[in-house]
């Protein structure tokens, strides 16, 4: 049994009043770090992806939240319930496809409402914005143990975007699978993606592994089916931006392709993601909305155009898709393992 480390590095810290975010966007090169201090510098973080990965976003937003009442009650006392809201509607506009910004937000905003109007808020909407912090972390150990539990010894798996301690509060999520199960000497071999255009396989995923002593074979994103044709993968295992009522999961683009691979190889298909990352209104995939970013991002690589500049030469650039339920063997939360999942599955996670 090889040590785990649950939380090699932190996307996210909490010092002396300040949200400390490493910077994602420079790593693996550089490790420097954002300082934050209001709502406004937070939403702009998860704008710009200086904090990226569902559930990392989502406990930004929470302490973003609790700036906007701090200082709502500075400025305005007697109204701040009131004011604080253009707060969280500059957080709730900064990325649209993770459900965990919603989710955080939801919650803090219903403490808000709960707390005197008299009162400084701020002792109480921290203390929140740490609980949805810790309670990431713990989280993240359950799923871990519990998506290991399924994988059989010796077993090769192949993972896509960065899901691990970049991307959440803790060990990760389907990272954190992963994670757990080389410790148990449950994994003979780890691949990861690359993930075009932001590289949060190769820049992220292969850094946190490295970390860790995890050994990993970064692929380009195209190479993946052929990888599961030779055989050398049982599990591909993503995490998700946010899953809809019937099972179906938004995540990095190319995380379908993945799993129309998997079914056609006979390779096993697992999500992991946390309760908050489960968006029970929405009916279907159909209606999760799919953020696009610029073309820049895929008209050029490493900050080096790679694209003729010329005109006609364009660029699509959806950042998540969807993937059917019908494709998803199994998802993993912390409350509970799903397999086959469908609308009547999904709703008894919440009973
Ligand atoms: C725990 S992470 C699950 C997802 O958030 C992750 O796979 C992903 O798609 C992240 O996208 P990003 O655009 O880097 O925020």
């Amino acid at each position: 049994m090889v040590a785990i480390s649950h939380d090699t590095v932190r996307a996210l810290e909490w010092v002396d009043d300040t949200l400390r975010l490493l910077d994602q966007r420079l790593l693996p090169g550089q490790e420097v770090y954002v300082d934050c201090n209001d709502a406004s510098s937070v939403a702009t973080a998860i704008a710009d992806m200086v904090v990226r990965g569902a559930p990392a976003i989502g406990i930004a937003a929470a302490y973003g939240a609790a700036f906007a009442a701090r200082d709502a009650w500075r400025n305005h006392a007697e109204s701040w319930q009131k004011q604080m809201m253009q707060g969280l509607e500059e957080l709730r506009c900064s990325r649209p496809t993770a459900v965990n910004l919603a989710w955080a937000l939801q919650r803090m905003h219903k403490l808000a409402m709960t707390l005197p109007a008299a009162a400084d808020p701020w002792p109480q909407m921290l203390a929140e914005a740490h609980a949805v912090h810790e309670e990431d972390v713990a989280a993240n150990r359950r799923m871990g143990r519990s998506g290991a539990a399924l994988i059989h010894s010796g077993s090769g798996v192949l993972t896509h975007c960065n899901t691990g301690s970049l991307a959440t509060g803790g060990l990760g999520t389907a990272l954190g699978v992963i994670r757990t199960a080389w410790a148990d000497g449950r994994i003979s071999r780890v691949f990861a993606d690359e993930t075009r255009p932001w590289l949060q396989g190769s820049r992220l995923t292969a850094w946190e592994l490295a970390a860790d002593g995890i050994p990993v074979d970064l692929l380009v994103d195209g190479a993946g089916a052929a990888l599961m044709r030779s055989g050398a993968v049982d599990w591909v295992i993503v995490g998700a931006d946010r899953i809809a009522a019937n099972g179906d999961v938004a995540n990095k683009i190319g995380t379908y392709s993945a799993a129309l691979c998997a079914r056609q190889h006979g390779v096993r298909f697992m999500v992991v993601a946390p309760t908050s990352t489960i968006d029970m209104q929405l009916a279907d995939g159909e209606q999760i909305p799919i953020e696009s970013r610029g073309a820049e991002e895929v008209l050029a690589a490493g900050g080096q155009r790679v694209a003729p500049v010329a005109e006609g030469v364009g660029a699509w650039n959806p950042v998540f898709d969807v993937t059917p339920a019908e494709l998803v063997d199994v998802i993993v939360t912390e409350v509970g393992v799903v397999h086959g999942p469908d609308a009547e599955s999904m709703a008894r996670l919440f009973e």
